[in-house]
């Protein structure tokens, strides 16, 4: 115990943890904190501490799932933001004395890292999202946007449903989408964004996803619609499908592309874009130096994942002939998304217990509140980075994206001058 206390001493500043070990020990970590209430946890398997030393997020969470590491006091969330947040200085992200000694360093662990080619690609999506879709109808907002929102009002009061509606709006502002065009949709989830591009633009829209249960949802939603000749979908892989596209957009797919296939990626977009096509890229993004993800996200939730950096993204971008247009990183939109799922997920446990466990209801629980504080502590944010491959696709100034964003929310908002040169028409101000 002497290493666990270590390390917890080390750790633990603000805030107090107190643990309660299987032989009946206490152990408590840090000062009261006005800020935060103390949190107790009991460790009913002596195993525990060892496999919290080997390796932290796996160790706690199996623990965690397997019902041997108990919140006697505060939440699971509680737990992993005070630890997260005494971490974000000090040695977040660095491994425990004992973990670097038994682990291979990063270089070599990145050496050894999965490669995502296209039967395991297929495997690591079916992995997560052939799960029930009715799990996913219970966290999700009514249009099952399985990415960051984008918060525009005050987040205590907002709702979900307008945050994903704004998201939408947001994004495809920024790809300027005429009624003529052929948009791709790399990564298309359920269908949401297809059919609301669609809907919003007349535009026709292909989306693609590796997930046979979400193919079935989002073909349903567009014959229900009566679009299913403008907005298709298709189960494929980004390296296999045929283009040009004057748009493409994707959102929260580049996590599951992993860094052996950056380059492979830009490449295949890059050759899909029509000449003055636009792209837009939305994806979770690292601050920090490169890291794999942690182990326990690997094994559990995400399998081939991984968290680039925005250089990892720009320089996939530089070496295959996409110009970088435009970069925007969402900093705290996640958290407030994640903060909403978690909350949804803890109020309909029952549910999620009947439908699978108990072990897969705290597996979940541990997952959103792991990546709701990587958003709050840790090294995670969004980028939207928007490609194109002629510098004049686009208008020379970001006015266009606020003009076209507001005229998707139907907001009263004069046309940006831009547009209309951009369309090589005389613009006409509504009134004059
Ligand atoms: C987090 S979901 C995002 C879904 C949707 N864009 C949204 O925002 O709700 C990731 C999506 O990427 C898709 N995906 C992952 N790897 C893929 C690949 N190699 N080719 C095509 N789609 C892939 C998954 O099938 C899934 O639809």
């Amino acid at each position: 115990m002497r290493a666990f206390d270590r390390l917890f001493d080390k750790l633990i500043r603000e805030g107090e943890l107190t643990f309660i070990t299987a032989d009946g020990k206490t152990h408590r970590f840090g000062k009261p904190s006005p800020d935060r209430a103390p949190i107790v946890v009991r460790l009913t398997d002596p195993r525990t501490p060892l496999r919290i030393l080997l390796n932290p997020s796996l160790g706690a969470g199996e623990a965690y799932m397997d019902g041997t590491f108990v919140m006697e006091q505060g939440d699971i969330l509680d737990l992993i933001d005070l630890i997260t947040w005494n971490a974000r200085y000090e040695i977040f992200g660095e491994r425990t004395e004992l973990e670097a000694r038994i682990r291979p360093p990063e270089w070599l662990a990145s050496w050894l890292r999965k490669r995502n080619h296209e039967r395991a690609s297929r495997r690591n999506v079916a992995h997560h999202y052939d799960l029930s879709a009715k799990l996913y109808d219970l966290f999700l907002d009514k249009d099952r946007q399985y990415s960051c929102a984008y918060w525009t009002g005050d987040p205590a009061t907002e709702s979900l449903d307008q945050a994903q509606t704004d998201k939408k709006a947001h994004i495809v502002a920024k790809l300027a989408i005429g009624p003529g065009h052929k948009v791709l949709d790399i990564g298309c989830g359920w269908g949401g964004m297809a059919l609301y591009i669609h809907q919003k633009t007349g535009a026709d829209v292909l989306g693609i996803t590796l997930s046979e249960e979400q193919l079935k949802i989002a073909r349903r939603r567009a014959e229900q619609a009566g679009v299913a000749d403008k907005v298709r979908f298709e189960l494929t892989d980004y390296r296999t499908v045929q283009g040009p596209f004057d748009r493409i957009v994707s959102v929260g797919m580049y996590e599951h592309v992993g860094p052996a296939h950056f380059s492979t990626f830009a490449a295949k977009c890059r050759s899909l874009l029509a000449p003055d096509g636009v792209m837009l890229l939305h994806t979770i993004g690292r601050i920090g130096p490169k890291r794999s993800a942690d182990k326990w996200t690997t094994k559990y939730i995400f399998p081939g994942g991984y968290i680039p950096t925005l250089s990892e993204i720009c320089e996939a971008a530089e070496h295959n002939g996409l110009l970088t247009a435009d970069v925007e990183t969402l900093r705290l939109h996640y958290a407030y998304t994640l903060e909403q799922w978690l909350r949804r997920t803890q109020a309909h446990q029952a549910e999620i217990v009947a439908m699978y466990d108990e072990r897969f209801y705290r597996m979940w629980e541990f997952y959103l509140a792991g990546a709701l504080t990587g958003f709050t502590n840790g090294e995670m944010v969004n980028f939207q980075v928007q490609y194109v491959r002629s510098r004049r696709a686009l208008p020379i100034t970001r006015d266009y994206m606020i003009a076209e964003e507001q005229a998707l929310l139907d907001v009263p908002h004069p046309p940006s001058p831009h547009m209309a040169e951009m369309a090589g028409k005389e613009f006409e101000r509504a009134g004059e």
